[in-house]
């Protein structure tokens, strides 16, 4: 084959692959979509970056996307090196006074901070807010059930309030907030950890967000882990409500929340393969669609 051919039929690729997102773009157009950037999908500098152009994507076609970031290991990793013990209960980190320093030192200073600025390389759009600024954010103390025991986790919150003003203040001129997920405390005067797939739901919610999509670092829901042949591409909430109990510890706050944000009328929540280049535009622009979709139940 010549190469003018071969380039030629490369090209046509392309071209095909455009015209495909074109009814996409053309229903997403002006959307708001809330994307959860999981610690564990920000595993190197290359698949940042693509993080980074797909969300420049997004806002270039015309929807308004709001990054909510995680930092769980970028928070073990400084724990660690500064020698504090920390542990998970039900998916959880227990959050002492100190380890909560180092929390909010992580993802408001650090996770954010590179966030922002790697977007901000592109084109001068992403402010970092945490949710503490602005009344964003208001949590309540959260316990968990172990066995029928009441489990204290520290400085734990489950949101109570979101007040979405000063996002849609940003959304609104054009800017893309990036989030991190740190709570006022409605009842003391501190401070609490929230998950971040917690929060990126709740934050959704009172957008009224059409999207929900959470990056993470397996392909989608498998029903039954770790059976390689379970991955499910699409289920809907009374499905998803029936198998909550029986899922382990990293996936339950995260189908939880996508199923406490369709409940509050987020269309669609999407689980997706954060280590896969380019994974939330095949997902949202493309007919192949990748990963899990969790959809509301049909009347
Ligand atoms: N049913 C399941 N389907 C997919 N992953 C599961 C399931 N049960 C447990 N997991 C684990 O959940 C992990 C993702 O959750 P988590 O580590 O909290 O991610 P993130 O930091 O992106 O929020 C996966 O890497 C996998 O090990
Ligand atoms: C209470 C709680 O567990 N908070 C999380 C907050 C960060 C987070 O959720 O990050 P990922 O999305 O990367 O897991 C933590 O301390 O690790």
């Amino acid at each position: 084959m010549s190469s003018l051919l071969q380039r030629l039929l490369a090209a046509q690729d392309k071209a095909e692959v455009l015209v495909q997102a074109l009814p996409w773009i053309r229903e997403f157009a002006g959307q708001t979509i809330v994307v959860k950037y999981g610690g564990n999908a920000m595993v190197n500098d290359e698949l940042k970056q693509a993080f980074v152009h797909d969300i420049m994507f997004f806002h270039h076609v015309g929807l308004k996307p709001v990054v909510v970031h995680g930092g769980g290991p970028q928070i073990n990793s400084m724990l660690k090196r500064l020698g504090i013990e920390s542990e998970f209960r039900g998916g959880l980190r227990v959050t002492t006074p100190e380890a909560m320093e180092v929390v909010r030192m992580v993802l408001a200073g650090q996770v954010q901070r590179e966030l922002v600025s790697l977007i901000n390389q592109d084109a001068p759009y992403a402010v970092g807010m945490s949710g503490e600024d602005a009344g964003l954010l208001k949590g309540r103390k959260r316990y968990i059930d172990i066995d029928g025991q009441k489990v204290d986790l520290g400085q734990v919150g489950d949101v109570h309030e979101v007040n979405p003003a000063s996002l849609h203040d940003l959304i609104d001129n054009g800017r893309i907030p990036v989030v991190s997920t740190i709570a006022m405390d409605i009842e003391g005067d501190g401070i609490l950890n929230v998950n971040a797939d917690t929060a990126a739901a709740a934050i959704a919610s009172a957008l009224g967000a059409n999207k929900l999509l959470m990056l993470t670092d397996v392909e989608g829901l498998y029903l039954d882990w770790p059976n390689k042949d379970s991955l499910v591409s699409e289920i809907n909430a009374s499905e998803l409500a029936e198998l909550l109990p029986k899922l382990d510890a990293g996936m339950k706050p995260k189908m939880e929340a996508a199923l406490h944000a369709i409940d509050a009328g987020v269309q669609a929540a999407h689980i997706i393969d954060g280590r896969m280049a380019h994974s939330m535009l095949l997902e949202i622009f493309t007919d192949a669609g990748v990963g899990t979709r969790v959809t509301k139940d049909e009347k």
